[in-house]
């Protein structure tokens, strides 16, 4: 819970104060007329209560989103502009989320960047070094240390990290959770066959359909080696033998239909890559073809290189795409970077 100072005014007139502390569960608060409540962003307080009655009660019972109409916050959270979205006292939006998760310290760096910007909202035009509009002034004038920090405040506070292994659990439906759970500690004891089952109970239940067809019998369905892995493996569905410096289409037995909104590219492996100098070519699997994948090796080193039915040599990635309407236009938005590129930032 953020803790910031706001004076609240209920929807019965009665001006809710706290102490100086932050709301726990059953804690007790004072509730004179003048002090202050300490609420967390976007949330207000409940009306129809005279003071007195909240001398004791939980966060739930007390802090609950209201109605623009019911509640009125009479003074925002200091250094704030007042054209600033997040005090809008009107709004029950949650497009805020991400700046109430700051902490403190970045919420206030945040806070002053943004009066130089308002309403920007981390959008490129903000960094425009050759606007001269002037809301462009403040952040031009950081230095470099400050500016990557004030880019980082851009991001919440509880944003996904990289390494988080784990995500995909939460969305697991109960049964699957509760299947996933006990494997958690010795899933490394499980026979392949019982891991691959494991790695998709991974995969929420409602997550859009990666539809395969096997269309030959030496076929197998791609697979992913781990419950973190981007790529699901294609086996080869035929023998055959890659010339050294030369290459190969490849047969997978497969045909696949990608959910709306992705297409599937063909990616190395990057065992085969590094020990093999195999690479992959080609590689877009479009969402409307519906004709056997096949994989384009090449083969880079001075060595034939054979292939085995049933071996893994690529890896299928679902990829999210726009295909957006194509505009012509006399002129691009500008940006910090402009043209500048091929290492304008330096290499250390
Ligand atoms: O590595 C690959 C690349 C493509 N394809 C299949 C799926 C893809 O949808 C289709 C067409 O590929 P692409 O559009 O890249 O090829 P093109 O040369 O533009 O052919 P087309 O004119 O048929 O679109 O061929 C594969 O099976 N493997």
């Amino acid at each position: 819970m953020v803790a910031l100072k706001w004076d609240v005014m209920c929807g019965n007139g009665t001006r809710i104060t706290t102490t100086n502390t932050t709301l726990t569960k059953f804690s007790t608060i004072k509730t004179t007329a003048t002090t202050t409540l300490f609420l967390p962003f976007t949330t207000s307080i409940t009306a129809n209560h005279t003071a007195s009655s909240f001398r004791r009660f939980s966060t739930e019972l007390l802090v609950t989103k209201l109605p623009p109409n019911k509640s009125k916050v009479l003074n925002s959270a200091p250094k704030t502009s007042g054209s600033f979205r997040i005090f809008n006292e009107n709004s029950t939006s949650d497009n805020n989320s991400n700046h109430h998760k700051l902490s403190k310290e970045k919420h206030n760096y945040y806070i002053d960047t943004m009066t130089a910007a308002p309403k920007t909202s981390g959008s490129f035009r903000i960094f425009n070094e050759n606007s001269t509009n002037d809301n462009n002034s403040n952040h031009h004038k950081l230095s470099k240390e400050k500016h990557n920090y004030y880019i980082d405040t851009m991001t919440a506070e509880d944003s996904p990290q990289i390494n988080n292994n784990h995500l995909h659990h939460h969305n697991l439906s109960k049964e699957n959770y509760s299947y996933y759970i006990p494997r958690l500690n010795h899933n490394h004891k499980l026979s392949k066959e019982n891991y691959s089952y494991y790695i998709d109970t991974m995969i929420p239940e409602d997550s859009p359909q990666l539809k395969v067809l096997l269309m030959d019998k030496n076929a197998r369905m791609p697979s992913r080696g781990s419950g973190g892995a981007a790529g699901y493996d294609l086996y080869s569905a035929e023998d055959t033998k890659i010339l050294a410096r030369g290459k190969a289409l490849i047969k997978t037995g497969l045909a696949i239909q990608v959910p709306e909104g992705a297409y599937g590219r063909i990616a190395p492996r990057s065992s085969l890559a590094s020990i093999n100098s195999i690479d992959c070519g080609a590689g877009v699997i479009d969402a409307d073809y519906r004709g056997e994948v096949k994989i384009l090796l090449f083969n880079f080193g001075d060595q034939d290189f054979e292939v085995k039915t049933g071996d893994r040599i690529a890896q299928l990635i679902v990829e999210r795409i726009y295909t957006p309407k194509i505009v012509r236009v006399d002129e691009l938005d500008d940006t910090s970077r402009g043209s500048k590129g091929f290492g304008s930032t330096g290499f250390r």
